[in-house]
């Protein structure tokens, strides 16, 4: 590198991290997580995790294969419930209150966080039925609502121009990326708070990649986001925090832009910079 590239190079970073640091005094937790252990069996999965996660910005976590990602993931909506023989120990308050705690309701839990996977799971109805789905387990049948609604949703998805000709359509009919972002309708639908989203692109073709990336940076503007992905350039494109993880540890915590230019801990270097993993 030449002195002058150093420079400029030197002077990204402390740019990056002036605004890194502005930023963090705004911090608003949403999801707050608490000395968490988790067990499969005998086996633990997670190690005594703490982390705050903020308010209608995007958290990713990243980390080598099986480090837990998915599994911390799964805690925030308590997907992890419906494994056999899991035991969960320590908090996971979202706005303040400990969703772990004996009379949460769980689906109504599931209605404040929803989440999408790593492979589309449209149900074989059509687009508009998907859409309509939670409103119609809630009893919402009047169709002037459901139609506002499922409008509203695919606009807030950007597939409402894909779809609106063919809103009867069966939704299997559509592409993946297509489908991954009626999915997301479907999420939003409900208006929950907070959207979960395990690896919702790693299926998907470049150019479906990049709409549903676009796709995060305006769903932030309305809902607490995190993302697992094992991309970490879309982590970096994406996110304003990252999560880094190692063997059902939390390593490294900080915003995006930090973390990726300055890491604290030798661990998150070598891991982006690609030494393992
Ligand atoms: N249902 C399950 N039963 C038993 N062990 C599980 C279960 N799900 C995950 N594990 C184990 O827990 C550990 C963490 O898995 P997890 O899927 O959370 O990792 P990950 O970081 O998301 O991995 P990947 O990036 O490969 O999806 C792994 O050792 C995995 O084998």
């Amino acid at each position: 590198m030449t002195t002058e590239a150093r420079k400029t190079h030197a002077i990204d970073i402390n740019a990056l991290n002036r605004a890194g640091k502005s930023g963090r005094d705004k911090f608003d937790t949403c999801i707050s997580v608490q000395d968490l252990n988790l067990f499969y069996g005998s086996k633990q999965a997670l190690h005594n995790v703490n982390m705050e996660m903020p308010r209608k910005k995007v958290t990713a976590y990243i980390g080598p294969s099986g480090c837990g990602k998915s599994t911390l993931l799964r805690c925030i909506n308590r997907m992890n419930d419906l494994v056999d023989g899991v035991t969960i120990q320590g908090k996971l308050l979202l706005d303040g209150e400990d969703i772990y705690d004996k009379n949460i309701n769980v689906a109504a839990l599931r209605r404040r966080v929803g989440m999408v996977f790593q492979k589309p799971n449209p149900f074989p109805k059509s687009i508009y039925e998907n859409v309509a789905y939670g409103l119609r387990i809630q009893g919402i049948n009047d169709r002037r609502v459901l139609d506002e609604i499922v409008e509203k949703s695919l606009r807030g998805a950007a597939l409402w121009d894909e779809a609106k000709d063919r809103l009867n359509d069966n939704a299997l009919g559509l592409s993946g990326g297509q489908q991954q972002r009626l999915v997301i309708a479907r999420a939003i639908a409900i208006e929950p708070e907070v959207i979960l989203l395990d690896e919702p692109a790693s299926a998907l073709d470049p150019i479906s990649t990049l709409k549903i990336e676009e796709l995060i940076d305006e769903l932030k503007e309305k809902y607490t986001i995190v993302i697992v992905t094992h991309n970490m350039q879309q982590a970096a494109r994406v996110s304003d925090y990252t999560a880094f993880m190692y063997m059902g540890e939390l390593i490294e915590f900080g915003e995006t832009s930090e973390l990726f230019t300055n890491p604290a801990k030798k661990q998150t270097e070598d891991y982006i910079t690609g030494r393992y993993g």
